[in-house]
């Protein structure tokens, strides 16, 4: 036993042939957290399908199998239930998955409960129950309300939600306190492809960062030019307007406002900051932005426009920038990609990213989203992660809570 572990750090995790895991009832965390459209739908699967293989493993075993995740953050439009998710697992798994529309509560219970031989159950979205935002430590989360309504109906614990891994809630570090528990496979393949980028000898190292989540991304980009992994910041999205206002570009009113609602204005020290010390952060020289419906390109100096994407001499800028480099990591898109017509700024980076000598890490839904059917995707330089944030902070060196907490389980023998 134990000898499948994995080394990250000074952290050893247990991985699903290091534990007992057959004919047993296992909890698996799952992150299914999928883009989805004005109406709700789910407008790209990829991440339901990355897990797909972690869970026919478990059931092939004999295991009877109770899915969680989480699906958006409460308040925002993508906060929805797991019914549809349901029905998509089912269809790549091809075995019925039934969908408890309860978490902790007694229907939940008695279903699992009821379980058994090599039945599988999707809980409703985790974030559903108010502990699930508490950020704390695993000794805290493991006296949750969550943990222990739901660990005692368990024989193993295997979390295979490497892009929830950066959040220490009770569903990705309480149980491992509570159950013995392994990473799934895509916990373990991504932590195994991202730990290859470490060996310094592979420059330069180039992070194109974009998207919405800029609190989350601002702090990754300290941790990358801290720790000096980052050669070149290329940025985007909202991520790339917070540095335009921080270097002193006006963005109009429209835009500002649109920053303002986001919190983001409150990030412009610390972006002003990063600037200041040199960190090698590129921004947009141009930007695609929208005028009463109609889009078009205009320089960062002079936007009178609503940004969208960045704009084609930016894109070409960046082209450049990525095919020299030896690893280029891509995370959040360049624009709304959701609208067909702000996908090309993404499209660029991806496709001078795989056209390319480097190894290419892409990351984060959105982003993956951005993927053309025609793109050529060589799987021995290009790792698609399932992670965005938690990607970040993996590859900018952060500990993941998620990791600790399995390097804390007990990993019990196999019979
Ligand atoms: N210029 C922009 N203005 C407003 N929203 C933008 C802009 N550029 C990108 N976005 C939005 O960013 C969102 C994606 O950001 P996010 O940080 O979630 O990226 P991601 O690739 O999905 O990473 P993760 O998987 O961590 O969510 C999209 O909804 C997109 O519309
Ligand atoms: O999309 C992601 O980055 C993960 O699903 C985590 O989602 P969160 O940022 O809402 O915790």
């Amino acid at each position: 036993m134990g000898i499948f572990l994995i080394k990250v750090g000074d952290l050893t995790i247990p991985t699903m042939d290091d534990i007992d895991i057959r004919s047993k009832k296992v909890l698996l965390r799952i992150d299914i957290n999928s883009p989805v459209d004005e109406n709700g739908k789910i407008i790209d699967d990829s991440r339901i399908k990355a897990h797909i293989g972690t869970i026919k493993e478990l059931a092939d075993k004999g295991n009877s199998i109770v899915l969680i995740s989480h699906q958006g953050r409460p308040g925002d439009k993508d906060f929805i239930s797991l019914e549809e998710h349901t029905k998509l697992i089912s269809k790549y798994l091809d075995r019925e998955v039934v969908f408890v529309e309860d978490v902790i509560g007694p229907y939940a219970r008695e279903m699992i409960k009821k379980l058994e031989n090599n039945g599988i159950l999707l809980l409703d979205n985790i974030r559903l129950i108010s502990e699930e935002l508490i950020e704390a430590p695993p000794q805290q989360h493991v006296k949750t309300f969550l943990v222990r309504k739901l660990a005692p109906l368990f024989d193993v614990y295997v979390n295979d939600a490497f892009a929830t891994s950066h959040r220490s809630q009770p569903s990705i570090v309480g149980f491992p306190l509570a159950l013995p528990s392994a990473a799934g496979r895509v916990m373990e393949r991504e932590v195994s492809a991202l730990a290859r980028i470490f060996n310094a000898e592979d420059t330069p190292k180039i992070f194109t960062l974009g998207g919405g989540k800029v609190h989350d991304t601002i702090r990754i980009i300290e941790n990358l030019v801290r720790k000096r992994i980052a050669d070149r910041i290329l940025t985007g999205g909202l991520v790339a307007e917070l540095f335009s206002v921080a270097k002193g570009i006006n963005l109009n009113p429209k835009n500002m406002e649109i920053l303002e609602k986001l919190g983001i204005l409150s990030l412009i020290p610390r972006a002003r900051k990063l600037l200041l010390s040199g960190a090698p952060i590129e921004i947009p020289v141009d930007y695609k932005v929208e005028i009463n419906g109609n889009v078009m390109e205009e320089p960062a100096s002079k936007i009178t426009g609503v940004i969208k994407d960045i704009g084609s001499t930016t894109a070409e800028i960046y082209s450049s920038f990525i095919k020299d480099a030896k690893v280029v990591v891509l995370r959040g898109p360049m624009g709304v990609i959701e609208d067909e017509r702000f996908k090309s700024g993404s499209k660029s980076v991806l496709k001078a990213s795989l056209e390319g000598q480097g190894y290419v890490i892409i990351g984060g839904g959105h982003m993956i989203s951005a993927l053309d059917k025609d793109m050529k995707i060589d799987s021995s330089k290009v790792h698609i992660s399932t992670g965005g944030g938690a990607l970040l902070l993996f590859l900018s060196g952060e500990r993941l809570p998620a990791l600790e907490a399995l390097s804390m389980s007990v990993v019990n023998s196999s019979d």
